[in-house]
């Protein structure tokens, strides 16, 4: 019963990857508490915390530990690569191991720690069927979508859409991305990416997230473009995408994507109960 943790306060975490900002709760040891009514509030920057994503740890089951993964709108995300990292860190110091691997709706990913302490993640393969992007209906052809620009669609877990542009930085990302965003092509709505390749171990990309708007760094979002340039032979199997928060490395291998970068703590706090453990509707 949610009534009954109402007056309790709520420890959170605040991290970021290359400005990627989330709050981390841990339940691992209790029920889930993060419903979509407290992932609005604590999303909200003036009134709650302010985060990109809220990422909630669960107990593992074939696995050391689960991700839930929430946008700032309340609404779910199915995976999240920078969370994923900033999770996988905190946890690996905890354990003093150097891998971990995590359950999440996307399948089970497996993270590590590099001897420079980058952390990074296996996002698994890309999905390359419409319906598992998933999008509203069959296209003849995944790198040229029936929009404007003829975007490409890769599913990373969660729906991208990579628009090949000629210079990502003077893209009017807040005016382009939302409709893209919720295009009925996409019927879960789609992240949507603007990428320029700068050389075939280099682009350059900005990022308007389903459920979030702008960010200054998306890790699923950078796999997507990574993939879509590799598809359409632009970029060899290994890349640097310059995001405006900093650097990803990814590296498309036979296993899946994997995805390394800086991760950083900023804050331990906790909730005062005023702001949880109220009606979801
Ligand atoms: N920032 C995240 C992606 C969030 C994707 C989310 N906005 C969605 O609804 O899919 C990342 O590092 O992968």
């Amino acid at each position: 019963m949610r009534d009954s943790v109402n007056t309790e306060r709520l420890a959170f975490l605040k991290m970021h990857g290359l400005g990627n900002d989330f709050v981390i709760v841990d339940s691992r040891g209790r029920d889930a508490v993060v419903t979509p009514d407290l992932a609005r509030k604590l999303g909200d920057r003036h009134r709650g915390v302010g985060y990109d994503q809220l990422a909630e740890i669960r107990d593992g089951r074939d696995s050391d530990i689960a991700l839930d993964f929430w946008n700032s709108d309340g609404t779910r995300a199915g995976a999240c690569g920078n969370a994923t990292r900033c999770v996988a860190d905190i946890v690996m110091d905890a354990a003093v191991r150097r891998n971990v691997t995590i359950r999440t709706a996307r399948g089970l990913l497996s993270a590590k720690r590099l001897d420079d302490g980058l952390v990074s993640v296996n996002m698994g393969l890309p999905e390359s069927e419409w319906d598992a992007i998933p999008l509203a209906r069959p296209v003849s052809d995944l790198d040229a979508l029936p929009l404007p620009g003829k975007p490409s669609a890769v599913g990373m877990g969660n729906p991208h859409c990579v628009f090949f542009v000629e210079d990502a930085d003077s893209v009017d990302v807040e005016d382009r991305g939302p409709s893209v965003e919720n295009d009925p092509l996409f019927p879960e709505a789609t992240n949507v990416e603007f990428v320029h390749v700068i050389d075939r171990t280099e682009i350059r990309m900005r990022v308007w997230e389903r459920g979030t708007g702008i960010t200054l760094a998306c890790g699923s979002g950078a796999c997507a473009a990574a993939v879509a340039a590799h598809r359409r032979g632009l970029i060899d199997s290994a890349v640097t995408v310059r995001l405006d928060g900093g650097p990803l490395h990814i590296r498309i291998a036979d296993e899946g994507v994997w995805m390394t970068g800086a991760t950083a703590k900023v804050f331990e706090a906790e909730l005062d109960p005023s702001m949880w453990g109220t009606t979801d509707g």
